[in-house]
């Protein structure tokens, strides 16, 4: 095809002059020939949607099929074509009957307007699908097919979807050129790509640096810094004073984006923000979907400049003017990070990609992919992820706890490409000796806090078991457009519901027993921590950080069953009952609790061991903690007999005064009632004793006739 044609093209469809760059021009031109497979590995934002896009215009009468993996994404993609006039349309599981019918009535006729098809992998599966494609394909009407963030065909990537591997399959006996893009791939994630997609032997490939010189990368550390929602502050009003902004247009003033880990984060991020005078709005997966669109629309119509977002947000997100992009935490990983920092100036202007960087997060998603890790068991596909994830942290915690080189060169390095010329394009290139100076200080404040279980960064983090992970693989799997969403490690707002419920059940009896009386916060939680089954109730959340004392009750419960189960499976001759196996949950928690100073570390170690029991059961055998184990002479009152008995408690009372009234009716001495309030202040004696020691008591104080 002739150049002035597709400069033609380029400037009758998409109002383009020029190319972005040569290598824009060069693919463009390849592609528009129809000879060959090819390859693009381009960075964010340079534009490679125009390389397949652009020939889809030039060969009339002809559909151009892309696979993306994110219905965003596909809807971001035909929005914009829409509005160039282009005939775009998406065959997925969200359009109706009349409108999936009406598009495939079009895709079959002689000459279909339809010029680009979009199709998720999941859909490309279907036989609905299959049928059109062999339909298509007979009569010579596919242009191209494209798979768009093939990196997703590899498991060494970050985004893997099964589904993408399957697209291989439409390739088998297919004469059709395939276009295959990507902004993250390094040589092994590349390797996949060629292999999965069939890509042909004299395929071309158009790579460029990752490089980005406009954007400036930096780390600072929260725990070095006396107030890090001012610094924030500060830093964003820095990036969005941009001069000459007056006479833009609202929605292409500058911007930025805030990564954070969690839902609650972004939460508590944006409220802060508001407070601090930084209009923001938060973006997660837990938001109603109006809500969640309503919020987008606002940061990209530049109603509001800051958006404190999940990962869910961004695929698909072109906005130009993005001046900075934070990650409030840890990213997860180079190719993760890379992709999030790269919707950072994407108009080729200055802008800055800074981590405030929290070891408990990094520790967070350490946690996470231990976890993947174990679960994956001889599943290789999942192990290989799960240590790819692994290697990826490892990378990023280097990064930020002790930068030795270029910040960019994280990424020249992932990607196997030589180092870029940074010159004072990040902090580290800038000034090493400032650098190096804070992440020593990092490195002792932290050890200084990991002895002392303070830091500021962990007040803020308490999230990362429960609510936290199950929001994070929502929001996971939210960006990864699965429906699905399992309902495990919903630990967090468990606890919190156990705490509040045990408290109000508590404070009812309390205010009963007390006459109405107002009870002390303090009182209650003394009198929690002092009917507790666990050990050092009292020092729970003191000794590790943010343990809650509901959650050391459950963990006990729950080894107590795996134990019973132990037991009561593999021994012979059973002695010990419920209640001495419940003793022995306690002293196993209360050994892990002894030994940890994190509650991430506690709960992996109660993990760990009632697994390990579960083991011990399924291979028949008796735990060695129950060997080992011997039965206690006397027991304390827990917190469910405390619930039980508070009943029982109340009718011994009436039982009592009934009492006391007869004894008072015959003695002058101390009453019943005196001695029995002593007794009862100094051992809380159980019902039975207690009614006992009235017994007792009445006996002895019965006047001497
Ligand atoms: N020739 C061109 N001249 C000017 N702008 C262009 C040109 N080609 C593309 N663009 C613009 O560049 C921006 C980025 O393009 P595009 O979304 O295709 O990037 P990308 O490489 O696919 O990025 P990502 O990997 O993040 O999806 C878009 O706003 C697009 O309109």
């Amino acid at each position: 095809m002739e150049e002035s044609k597709i400069y033609e093209g380029l400037k009758k469809y998409f109002r383009f002059d020029k190319f972005k760059s040569e290598l824009q021009k060069q693919a463009v031109v390849e592609v528009c020939q129809r000879k060959h497979d090819v390859l693009i590995s381009m960075p964010t934002g340079s534009g490679k949607s125009l390389c397949y896009q652009l020939p889809a215009m030039l060969h009339e009468k002809m559909i151009t099929i892309v696979f993306s993996p994110l219905l965003a994404l596909i809807k971001d993609q035909i929005d914009h074509l829409l509005a160039l006039k282009i005939r775009a349309a998406s065959l997925n599981s969200k359009i109706t009957v009349s409108q999936r019918e009406a598009l495939i009535a079009d895709l079959k006729s002689t000459s279909p307007n339809t010029k680009i098809l979009y199709v998720t992998p999941e859909q490309a599966a279907t036989q609905t699908f299959k049928a059109l494609y062999t339909n298509l394909y007979n009569f010579d009407k596919i242009a191209f097919l494209v798979v768009d963030e093939a990196h997703c065909v590899s498991e060494w990537g970050h985004d893997f979807r099964p589904h993408y591997l399957r697209l291989g399959e439409l390739r088998i006996g297919v004469k059709v050129p395939c276009i295959a893009l990507t902004a993250t791939a390094n040589v092994e994630v590349t390797n996949d790509i060629i292999s999965s997609l069939k890509l042909a032997e004299d395929r071309k490939l158009f790579k460029t640096s990752c490089f980005r010189s406009n954007l400036y990368y930096d780390v600072f550390y929260p725990n070095l810094l006396e107030d890090p929602f001012r610094h924030l502050r500060d830093f964003i009003n820095e990036c969005l004073n941009v001069k000459n902004e007056t006479d833009l247009l609202k929605k292409n003033k500058s911007c930025g984006i805030i990564y954070c880990r969690t839902r609650e984060q972004t939460e508590m991020l944006m409220e802060r923000l508001n407070k601090l005078g930084v209009k923001a709005l938060c973006y997660h997966a837990g938001l109603k979907n109006h809500e969640r669109q309503d919020f987008q629309e606002k940061w990209q119509n530049g109603d509001v400049q800051v958006i404190v977002a999940t990962i869910s947000f961004g695929m698909g997100v072109d906005k130009a003017s993005v001046r900075f992009v934070v990650h409030w935490g840890s990213p997860k990983d180079p190719a993760s990070f890379y992709q999030e920092t790269g919707r950072a100036g994407r108009d080729g202007k200055p802008s800055k990609c800074r981590v405030y960087y929290s070891r408990s997060d990094s520790k967070a998603i350490e946690f996470h992919v231990t976890q993947d890790l174990g679960k994956a068991g001889s599943k290789e596909g999942k192990k290989k992820r799960a240590e790819v994830a692994m290697k990826g942290l490892k990378l990023i915690i280097e990064y930020c706890e002790n930068p030795s080189e270029c910040r960019h060169k994280l990424f020249s390095n992932y990607f196997g490409e030589p180092p870029p010329k940074c010159k004072k394009n990040c902090d580290f290139c800038e000034n090493k000796k400032k650098v190096n100076e804070a992440a020593e200080l990092f490195l002792t404040k932290s050890i200084q806090y990991n002895s002392k279980a303070t830091s500021y960064s962990d007040m803020d983090y308490q999230d990362m078991y429960g609510g936290g992970r199950r929001g994070a693989k929502m929001d996971e799997n939210e960006y990864k457009n699965q429906d699905s969403d399992d309902d495990e490690d919903n630990g967090f707002e468990r606890e919190q519901a156990a705490r509040k419920a045990s408290n109000e059940f508590i404070r009812k009896q309390f205010e009963l027993r007390k006459n109405q009386k107002e009870v002390s916060h303090k009182t209650i939680d003394s009198l929690i921590a002092q009917h507790a089954r666990v050990r050092a109730a009292a020092s729970s959340s003191s000794k590790v950080k943010g343990l809650l004392l509901a959650t050391r009750e459950q963990y006990v419960t729950k080894l107590t069953e795996v134990l019973h189960e132990n037991y009561t499976k593999c021994q012979e001759e059973q002695t010990f009952d419920r209640q001495d196996i419940e003793d022995c949950a306690v002293d196993i928690e209360y050994e892990i609790f002894s030994a940890n100073t994190t509650h991430i570390m506690y709960k992996s170690s109660v993990a760990r061991m009632i697994s390990n029991v579960k083991k011990f059961t399924a291979d028949g055998i008796v735990h060695e903690k129950l060997l080992l184990f011997e039965p206690k002479p006397s027991r304390n009152e827990s917190l469910s007999d405390l619930f039980r008995n508070i009943t029982k408690e109340q009718q011994l009372k009436k039982l009592e005064s009934k009492k006391q009234e007869e004894i008072e009716n015959e003695t002058s001495f101390r009453t019943a009632r005196d001695v029995y309030d002593e007794q009862k202040g100094r051992t809380g004696l159980s019902i039975d004793q207690k009614s006992n020691a009235v017994e007792e008591i009445k006996v002895k104080t019965e006047p001497e006739v």
